[in-house]
């Protein structure tokens, strides 16, 4: 099923997102890796390799990661949820490593930064943008459940998980093999270690936001790690068994649950009402007002 998707996907859309990676050149930046970074080569059951790296950007508490197919001649990569105020960093991180950007991926349209994909496509010339289509932004490409975005011999599997925002999705990382792999899940924000994302504004629902994070998130192997697009308290990484068992909103029942969600209280972000529209054209606004 999830093939066939694919294979339509690449006879109907003129972007070729789901063939085995695209080329772009390596620019070159200066700027150095200062923030919070984690980083981790995983070698699969066969003799490739995934490339990762988690960067912080310190003043939204955002995880931007960087994902690539280490042992491809020509090393594809991803970055995931970058921020503009960091994308020197990441591109240079890009470069220093040998890798080629191949794409700029959204789980959300964010309330709380602007997206770096608009500023990365200004800065590596054939990079493509990537969103859902339920967001209803403007991207090179907008995913949906069960389409596969491909680098190298890795790619990333998109489940919706609506409920913090109408268009969020989860990006699950595969390598088309049956060999036991260290699956991760990015997950935005709807799913945060020990929390969720909120669902008072952008269409959020918690109804909804329950049942995505139970269908589509707790169905995964226990072992799957978990990186979500914020964390508030120091975690970096979890795992779905950790946050079946721990988590305080996503283990009560489902009213329960609501009731949470009605008295988090929590301000709206500072930036939203810059960072929304912005982000419903992944961060290319500079440019679309000049057309205008
Ligand atoms: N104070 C921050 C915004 C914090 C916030 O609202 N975070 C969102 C994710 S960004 S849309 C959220 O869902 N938080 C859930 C929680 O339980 O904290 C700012 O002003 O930007
Ligand atoms: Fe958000």
């Amino acid at each position: 099923m999830l093939r066939l998707r694919c294979l339509l996907l690449t006879s109907c859309n003129p972007l070729p997102f789901n063939r085995q990676f695209l080329h772009s050149p390596i620019l070159s930046c200066s700027s150095s890796v200062r923030s919070k970074m984690q980083s981790i080569n995983y070698t699969t059951g066969s003799s490739t390799k995934l490339l990762f790296r988690q960067l912080f950007e310190k003043e939204s508490s955002t995880y931007t990661y960087l994902l690539a197919d280490a042992s491809h001649p020509d090393k594809p990569a991803l970055l995931v949820d970058p921020v503009d105020r960091t994308v020197d960093r990441d591109l240079s991180l890009v470069n220093d490593l040998g890798l080629k950007l191949v794409y700029a991926i959204n789980t959300h349209v964010h309330a709380d930064h602007v997206t770096g994909s608009g500023l990365i496509k200004t800065k590596v010339p054939g990079v493509k943008s990537i969103i859902s289509k339920a967001s209803k932004a403007s991207a090179d490409i907008l995913v949906e459940a069960g389409d596969k975005i491909q680098f190298g011999d890795f790619y990333l599997e998109v489940r919706a998980t609506p409920g913090h925002t109408v268009g969020c999705v989860t990006y699950v990382t595969g390598d088309g093999t049956d060999q036991p792999q260290p699956r991760m899940a990015f997950t935005g924000d709807a799913l945060l270690i020990r929390g969720c994302g909120r669902t008072d504004f952008q269409g959020g629902s918690s109804e909804q936001l329950y049942e995505s994070v139970h269908s589509q998130i707790f169905t995964l192997p226990k072992d799957t790690f978990i990186y979500p697009a914020h964390d508030y308290k120091g975690f970096t990484v979890s795992t779905v068994g950790e946050e079946m068992l721990y988590n305080p909103r996503l283990t009560k029942d489902e009213e329960t649950f609501k009731s949470i969600m009605e008295n988090l209280k929590l301000s709206y972000p500072k930036m939203i009402d810059v960072a929304v529209p912005a982000n419903m054209v992944c961060g290319l606004q500079d440019l679309e007002s000049k057309a205008a």
